[in-house]
């Protein structure tokens, strides 16, 4: 039996023990979430990636940017990433989410979600250098998206999770040992989004 975690603060159950997903509704007011959205896709030098996936190059189907603690390069995915320095805006949400993660993160993969042809495929944080039980805080702005979570074994065992406007969602402890999780394309019209995944890059 999956144990039930109710939030009191949002509303929504994500189905997962709250040691391995917490969500957390409006930790940004609206007002304060739009003014995030807005100077992110403005402000930030979105790149789509070309990733390899079976030896073929494929176009990363959403926008990405990578910050964070300055004077060390990180392999990751395959890739190598020069983190650009953190920004105002980004130092102040790191700053409001640490506490609540009770952790302080050396970096963050922003993910921009133009459209609801904008995706991310079914995958697990699970690097070697994010460590044994990853810490990620993602916060999302804009367009409220399904954050779909499956079981690697026994894709039958799923959940479902509305990331909200302003919200933060930490995953933690064994999740990404066995769970993964997709942003899906959808052919409802949708809207910009910006996401944020901070992280714990061990070096
Ligand atoms: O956009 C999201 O909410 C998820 C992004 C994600 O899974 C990732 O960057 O690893
Ligand atoms: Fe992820």
């Amino acid at each position: 039996m999956e144990q039930l975690a109710i939030f009191g603060e949002s509303g929504q159950s994500t189905g997962l023990p709250t040691d391995v997903l917490d969500y957390r509704a409006q930790l940004f007011d609206e007002r304060q979430s739009e003014t995030y959205l807005q100077t992110f896709i403005r402000t930030i030098p979105w790149e789509q990636r070309v990733v390899s996936m079976y030896g073929k190059p494929v176009i990363t189907p959403r926008l990405t940017a990578w910050f964070g603690d300055t004077g060390r390069d990180y392999a990751f995915s395959g890739n190598r990433f020069r983190p650009l320095p953190w920004t105002k805006e980004l130092l102040e949400i790191k700053q409001r989410i640490e506490p609540l993660a009770g952790a302080l993160f050396n970096s963050v993969l922003l993910n921009y979600y133009r459209d609801g042809n904008d995706s991310v495929a079914w995958h697990s944080d699970n690097e070697t250098e994010l460590g044994k039980q990853p810490l990620i805080a993602s916060v999302s702005f804009g367009q409220v998206r399904r954050f779909d979570i499956r079981h690697k074994r026994d894709h039958a065992r799923k959940y479902a999770v509305r990331l909200e406007n302003g919200s933060l969602l930490l995953m933690k402890g064994d999740l990404q040992h066995h769970w993964e999780h997709r942003i899906a394309k959808s052919v409802v019209p949708m809207k910009a989004r910006v996401n944020l995944t901070f992280r714990i890059i061990n070096r």
